[in-house]
């Protein structure tokens, strides 16, 4: 089922899979920019981490790359296409291309929906008929088999409902859901902050192993720097709704980190 042959590093050379220019968001009222002026490029295959406390705008920004809301100004390319500006119709042959998981598995889930028919129906919206390269549909049955074995899930849970499963296991059915159509880029959005953490470091490496065997991207968001540096290879350090710090996961106590960095060092 899911391919190994992606299991390398991806190579420097590759043009970046998401590249955002200038992206800046204002809410009514507000003094400031909630994204004040961000760029950074996602490279195919890596996971970016976003790092930053509660309030410096990392949902206003997952909410803005996903199309949720809309940016004031500037670029996400995506594909090769500026998708910041298209109108829902022309967007919706790039929803496929970008996922989003969230915080709360349980307020993504739709509680009337077995588990199968969560699963099934991204697929059915946005990639029915679409060739798919590492989970194959033959059927649903099967389809819904593998994505439930790729997030290490019992196959019986398909016939449950949502309150039928715990924390950890309804996060894996929202993973399941975002990686089942493929998309090139997942943002995940603080999604382990509301499991135990012995079910926060199964999610993780998970999530880890899925990114090196489907070859997908993460824009990995968190005010977690631990987390962060457990799964990115490039860290941004997000304050006040800007960028105030970008550096490879190595580079994390190099010298010349910017003050708040360090502070945010200081207390993980
Ligand atoms: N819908 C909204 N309307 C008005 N202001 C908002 C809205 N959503 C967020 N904000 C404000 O924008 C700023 C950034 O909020 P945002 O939720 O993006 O931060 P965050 O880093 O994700 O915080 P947290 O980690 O607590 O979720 C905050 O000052 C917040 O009050």
């Amino acid at each position: 089922m899911i391919g190994q042959s992606l299991n390398s590093k991806p190579t420097a050379i590759s043009s970046p899979v998401l590249s955002v220019g200038r992206l800046t968001r204002t809410y009514a009222g507000a003094d400031r920019p909630a994204v004040d002026n961000v760029s950074f490029a996602l490279e195919r295959g890596e996971c970016l981490g976003v790092v930053g406390e509660s309030g410096c705008g990392k949902s206003t920004l997952s909410r803005c790359l996903l199309r949720i809301e809309d940016a004031d100004s500037g670029s996400i390319v995506l594909g090769g296409q500026d998708i910041a500006r298209l109108n829902a119709r022309k967007l919706r042959a790039h929803r496929r291309s970008i996922q989003i998981v969230f915080q709360n598995p349980s307020a993504a889930l739709n509680p009337k929906l077995k588990i199968a028919d969560s699963l099934i129906d991204p697929y059915e919206h946005l990639a029915r008929g679409a060739q798919l390269k590492h989970f194959n549909y033959t059927s649903r049955k099967a389809y819904i088999r593998q994505l439930l074995e790729a997030v290490e899930l019992p196959a019986e849970l398909a016939n449950r409902y949502p309150h039928e499963l715990s924390g950890g296991q309804r996060q894996r059915v929202t993973i399941a859901r975002a990686i089942g159509i493929e998309p090139d880029v997942v943002v995940l959005d603080e999604p382990t902050a509301s499991l135990d953490v012995i079910s926060q470091g199964a999610v993780l490496d998970l999530l880890t192993g899925l990114r090196t065997s489907l070859g997908l991207s993460y824009l990995f968001i968190s005010h977690d720097l631990a987390a962060v540096h457990r799964m990115s290879q490039q860290i941004m350090v997000m304050r006040e709704g800007r960028i105030v710090d970008r550096f490879r996961a190595e580079d994390l106590m190099a010298e010349g980190r910017h003050p708040y960095t360090k502070e945010l060092i200081s207390i993980f």
